[in-house]
């Protein structure tokens, strides 16, 4: 196990009826305009835009709104909710919804004390000192946004995906009620499900020796999502199928719990952002695809760690069989799952061809190679996109 610091500094509120506590946090940063970011207006349909409203009203905050946070968020609606804080004296920032919206927030928060384009951060031509406060009501369970300092950000103008991550960027409270994922549609809870087992694949593949604990937690929390995510499809008004889940998406990506002291991957990811960049797919539809046929590509490069995760995670009997075919096995077994609850599994699938694959490649690892399971290069990131058409 490496050396690490850890530290997350977000508080959570997990329940039913927690939502009835946002007045409280409001009124505990010392609010007195909220900038309140959400999407497309589901929560208007759910009735959840309402009752923020009587919270925010109840707090004595004067409200501020920034709606139409797309999936797979802009940085023109990023622009745009920083002009509006600096023009409004905005003093704390509320997001209402799934990853897209949290991540637009935390570029907003990010973006108001900075003189220059919010776009430097994305881009690395400029590191994060300060922010905005932030809190965050979720409505969908998958990337972890709500307990991470993380965002992932779309220059549509230029077909780029990037994102960032800091520890001014974590929310200062995220408030998670499974009940408001009622209402989260199959495809959606599907898209869900593939990201934060996603997000715990990139941690768990990993070459550093000696980090047992680490590994069981990536491997319970795959167990739990795989058994509950079902649960969900099949009934997603069940509560405990839902918590299970929200708990789950957050676990698995909350600023490295699962991964303190481990080098993690993140090359699917990235190679995924390409990807989404330009074609504008559901950032897990890609994931789905992906991920297994990143695994087949470099499973060679620590055989045993592909053999643990059949056994364990997929309950793969290891008898009669060589490394190699238990291994193949457990990312069969994967693909499989994806696959049962509906997750697509070619770019074809997606609508996506050859075309633009050297452009993705080449964009992929435009800040050097990408990945530690497996090193990646140009080639290497071609490799696995062919391997996905
Ligand atoms: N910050 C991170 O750590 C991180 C990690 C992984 C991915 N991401 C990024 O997050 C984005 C995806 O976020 P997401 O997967 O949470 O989805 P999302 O926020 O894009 O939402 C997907 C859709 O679900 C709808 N929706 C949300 N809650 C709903 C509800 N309760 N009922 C009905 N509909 C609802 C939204 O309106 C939207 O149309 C991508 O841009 C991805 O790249 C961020």
């Amino acid at each position: 196990m490496n050396s690490f610091d850890f530290h997350n500094p977000t508080k959570i509120l997990f329940g039913v009826g927690k939502l009835e506590q946002l007045g409280e946090q409001v009124a505990a940063c010392g609010s007195k305009t909220v900038l309140l970011v959400y999407g497309g207006g589901s929560i208007k349909k759910t009735g959840l835009y309402d009752r923020v409203l009587t919270q925010l009203a109840d707090a004595g905050v004067r409200t501020v709104e920034l709606p139409g946070v797309e999936p797979n968020p802009r940085v023109t609606t990023v622009r745009k909710g920083i002009e509006l804080c600096r023009a409004e004296g905005v003093d704390l920032i509320l997001a209402v919804g799934g990853g897209s919206v949290i991540d637009a927030a935390k570029a907003v928060a990010v973006g108001v004390p900075y003189e220059g384009d919010v776009w430097d951060f994305l881009m690395r031509k400029a590191k994060i000192t300060a922010a905005l406060p932030l809190g965050t009501v979720l409505t969908l369970s998958a990337t972890g946004s709500e307990m991470n300092g993380n965002a992932v950000i779309t220059n549509w103008e230029e077909k780029l995906k990037k994102s960032f991550g800091s520890i001014y960027a974590y929310p200062q409270f995220s408030i998670l009620d499974p009940t408001l994922t009622y209402t989260v549609p199959a495809d959606q809870t599907v898209n869900g499900i593939v990201d934060m087992m996603s997000h715990v694949f990139e941690q768990y593949f990993s070459l550093t020796p000696d980090t047992p604990l680490q590994e069981r937690l990536c491997e319970s929390i795959l167990q739990t999502i795989i058994e509950n995510g079902e649960q969900a499809l099949a009934d997603p008004e069940q509560y405990e199928a839902r918590a299970n889940l929200m708990l789950c998406g957050t676990y698995a990506l909350n600023g490295g719990m699962i991964s303190v002291g481990v080098q993690t991957d993140w090359a699917t990811h990235a190679i995924e952002h390409e990807v989404s960049a330009i074609y504008d797919i559901a950032h897990a539809a890609g994931l789905s695809v992906l991920f297994p046929n990143w695994m087949k590509y470099v499973y060679r490069s620590r055989p045993d760690r592909f053999v643990q995760f059949a056994v364990r995670v997929w309950n793969i009997d290891p008898a009669g069989k060589s490394e190699e075919e238990i291994a193949l096995t457990g990312i069969q077994a994967t693909r499989d799952y994806f696959t049962r609850i509906g997750a697509p599994a070619r770019l074809a699938d997606l609508g996506i061809g050859d075309s633009e694959i050297g452009r993705m490649a080449k964009e992929a690892v435009k800040f050097g190679p990408i990945g530690s399971f497996k090193v990646l290069h140009e080639e290497d990131v071609k490799a696995i996109l062919q391997l996905s058409l």
